[in-house]
Formats: structure tokens, C-alpha cells, sequence
């Protein structure tokens, strides 16, 4: 067969996704989240999967940066990546210290840029893959492992979302207090076997938090917890924080803002510090390994920049003997899957890594991924091992069509306002 890996086309569909009403420090879930889908058309006729997020700003981008695609090869990505600086990012898109919807670090234009860019980086990949009839593991040298390890990522959720939104049912009920969050997890190792338990914090006063974490050791003795405030709690908070539960946490998940702080709770603790969001930049690594102020970088292939630049940040940590797992935001099975492909490349992955997936009642996939035992299987099939529904994606981009705008753009604070008028994303530290 003759292989022609040109683009020829690049689709871009934005999707809303529903997502349940899962609480953070800044609000809540809106009923849909949005997404952008991509697919790369080569002249050979295949076609690759990408999937990032949809709010208005990287789709601002993805234009632009997909023209830069049409006509190249689809292993042409290091030029593509050298020459995507070019693309001007609108300026008013990068205000505000830390990305508001996402809770995901600073803003720059770079890091939008790269955002989009992994879409990009991912398609091609899946292209190349089933072009070679290899999966994409193996385009990144081959698996370490036949299986990767997720954790369940729990939230305090309401039962419904707040009234006032076209509301999106789900059978995961209420988790408001200790209770609930312990129901919750044991519905996730119940369905899903997973053996590791996140809990997404800063949305209750820390003692409140505590209590959920100690409900949650008595409950699953032995199992890894880890407990994420989005940089909520004062260095004193996070102290504090950290002296009462630091036993019982295999990690504390950004307590508060910033390399300083967070090097200051790191040396007045034994707990070690994760973080996705005071390194999510290849620029803020010197100072924050220097000052050890993280000792687990939780990396996101979607603002690092793809599954190569993945690989180059586990690379670093490697060098400074910082631990490496991986973040999640809202995300569909597409990305999973490239997750998954990257995680099985990573050699030293010793945590388990965080997947918002099983929140996901929608996908454009014909067949959903599962977990086994808390696990994904790491496919051998050609390129991402995943294919796409086109009604899905028909529907779910009519239902982005159909929206007035208001939930184009994720707004934790604007579904939070539906319940509480008076609701503004609270300042740091909130605690
Ligand atoms: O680990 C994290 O910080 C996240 O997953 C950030 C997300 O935005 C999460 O807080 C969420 O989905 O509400
Ligand atoms: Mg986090």
C-alpha cells in the first residue's frame, strides 16, 4: 500500500459533554463541559483522533494552527511546534493569575498554544500509528507495561445540578460529607477496582476535609489517598493541614499557591507535595526542583504539550528525583486513550494517575474504555486503538450548536451563582 502521510484536512468539531455537578474551591461543574475533537486527514486516507479542551479561547487557536498543518507530513510535528509562536494569542485571554476554569497553573500563550498543539500532536500520532499499522506506544518507543494504573478521583457532588440549567441525571447521588465521599468510593472500586482514592478538596473548611481523608483510611486501610485543595489553604493552613493527616496521605495535592509556599509546606513537612498547577511549564521547573518545593509533577500531556513533551518532563523529574503521575480535567476517551499510550512509555511511573473518565456518561467513541482492576489495558492495535462514532460526535456538536454561548466557555462560578446569587470565585488563600 502506498503510504502518503500529507494532510490533507483537519477537522475541528467543538462537543458539549454533560459532566455532573462536582464541586471545587472556585464553584461547581456546569451540566455540559466543552471539548474540541480533531481529526487529521492524510492522503492515504487515514485518519487520526485528537481531543482537547473547547472552551472559546483554544478554539480562537486551533484554526489558525491547524492551517499551519494542512500540507504537512503528519511527522512533521517538531516544526510545527517551532513555528506555532507565530500564531498570536489576543491578549485579554491570558488575564488572571491562574487559569479560572481549569485550576491548572498560570496562563501564557505558550501554554494555550500547547494546549492545542497536543490535539494536533495526538492525531498525527493515531494517523502515523494506523498508516504503520503500529500502535502508538510503540511511535514512542514501545510499552514498559501492559496495563496503566488509575486512581478514583472523588468529588463532594450534589445530588442534581443546581435548578435553573437543562439538568443532566446521573446515579452517583449526593457526597456532601464523610459519608457520602466513602459511599462514593466504594462505588468506584465497586464498578470500576479502583485501589487508590484522590479527593478533590478545597470546597469545605479544612477540617471538614480532614475528616473525610480519616473516614476514607478507616474505610480502605492500606489504600493510597491523596487530598487536592487547588491551592486553597495558606502555608499555615497547609502545615497544619499536613501534621494531621500527613500518615495517611501518599500525597497533598497543591495545598497552596506558588513555588514559595509550596516550598515552604514542603520543608516544614514530611508530606510529600504534588502539584499540577505550580508546574505546568517547562519554564517554572528550575526554580520549584531547586527550592524542592513539589516532589510529584502531575503532568497533562494536554498543557504540557503532547505525549512527546511528556516523556521529555518525565525525563527531567527522573533527572532530579521527582516522581511523575499524571493529571486529568474533564476529558472524553480519546484522551484517555493517549494517556494511557504515553503512561505504559513512562519508566519510572510509581503513582497511580488521575482520570475524570468514569464522570462521563458521553463519549464520541463506538466503545467506551473500561477499567479493570483500576486499570486501563495499554492497546496493541494500530495508532490510539480507539474509533470514532460520527452520530455521537453529530449530536454532541449540536448540542455546542445549539447553545446560546453560555456554557461554551467553563464557568465553575456561574453554575455556583444558580444556588448562591451572591457566589464569586473566592480568593486564595481561601482557608
Ligand atoms: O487536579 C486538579 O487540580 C484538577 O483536576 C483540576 C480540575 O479542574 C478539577 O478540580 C475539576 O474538574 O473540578
Ligand atoms: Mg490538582
Amino acid at each position: 500500500m502506498h503510504r502518503d502521510p500529507t494532510i490533507t484536512d483537519v477537522r475541528l468539531t467543538p462537543v458539549l459533554v454533560a459532566d455532573p455537578p462536582l464541586l471545587n474551591t472556585q464553584g461547581v461543574h456546569q451540566p455540559y463541559t466543552p471539548r474540541l475533537i480533531v481529526e487529521v486527514v492524510t492522503a492515504d486516507g487515514t485518519t487520526g483522533l485528537g481531543e482537547t479542551y473547547g472552551d472559546t479561547r483554544y478554539l480562537e487557536l486551533a484554526g489558525p494552527l491547524a492551517d499551519r498543518l494542512r500540507g504537512r507530513r503528519a511527522g512533521d510535528l517538531n516544526r510545527l511546534f517551532a513555528e506555532a509562536g507565530q500564531v498570536a494569542v489576543d491578549a485579554s485571554r491570558l488575564s488572571g493569575r491562574v487559569d479560572t476554569g481549569g485550576l491548572r497553573g498560570a496562563r501564557s500563550a505558550d501554554k494555550l498554544r500547547l494546549s492545542v498543539l497536543s490535539a494536533f500532536e495526538v492525531a498525527c500520532l493515531d494517523a502515523l500509528g494506523k498508516s504503520l499499522g503500529l500502535p502508538v506506544h510503540a511511535l514512542l518507543g514501545g510499552k514498559l507495561r501492559d496495563t496503566v494504573e488509575f486512581s478514583a478521583y472523588l468529588f463532594y457532588k450534589y445530588a442534581a445540578h443546581p435548578d435553573g440549567v437543562p439538568a443532566e441525571k446521573d446515579d452517583w447521588g449526593a457526597a456532601l460529607d464523610p459519608a457520602g465521599v466513602v459511599e462514593q468510593a466504594r462505588r468506584f472500586k465497586e464498578r470500576y477496582g479502583f485501589t487508590s482514592f484522590k479527593l478533590k478538596g478545597g470546597v469545605f473548611p479544612p477540617d471538614e476535609e480532614i475528616a473525610a481523608v480519616r473516614a476514607l483510611a478507616a474505610a480502605f486501610p492500606g489504600h493510597p489517598l491523596r487530598l487536592d485543595p487547588n491551592g486553597a489553604w495558606s502555608v499555615e493552613t497547609s502545615v497544619r493541614v499536613a501534621g494531621e493527616l500527613g500518615g495517611l496521605l501518599e500525597y497533598l495535592e497543591d495545598p497552596t499557591l506558588g513555588t514559595p509556599g509550596m516550598a515552604e509546606v514542603a520543608a516544614r513537612t514530611g508530606v510529600p507535595l504534588a502539584t499540577n498547577m505550580c508546574v505546568t511549564t517547562f519554564a517554572e521547573i528550575r526554580e520549584a526542583f531547586t527550592r524542592n518545593a513539589v516532589q510529584v509533577v502531575l503532568s497533562d500531556h494536554h498543557y504540557w504539550g503532547g505525549l512527546r513533551h511528556t516523556r521529555q518532563l518525565a525525563a527531567i523529574c527522573r533527572a532530579f528525583g521527582v516522581g511523575v503521575s499524571m493529571h486529568s480535567n474533564t476529558h472524553l476517551g480519546i484522551s484517555l486513550a493517549a494517556m494511557t499510550h504515553v503512561a505504559a512509555t513512562v519508566p519510572d511511573l510509581h503513582h497511580a494517575c488521575d482520570s475524570h473518565y468514569p464522570w462521563q456518561s458521553e463519549d464520541v467513541l463506538t466503545e467506551r474504555l473500561g477499567f479493570d482492576g483500576g486499570t486501563v489495558r495499554v492497546s496493541d492495535a494500530p495508532g490510539l486503538g480507539v474509533e470514532l462514532d460520527r452520530e455521537r460526535l453529530a449530536f454532541l456538536h449540536r448540542r455546542w450548536l445549539d447553545d446560546d454561548g453560555s456554557l461554551r466557555d467553563r464557568d465553575d462560578a456561574a453554575a455556583m451563582r444558580i444556588t448562591d446569587p451572591e457566589w464569586v470565585t473566592p480568593p486564595v488563600p481561601r482557608w
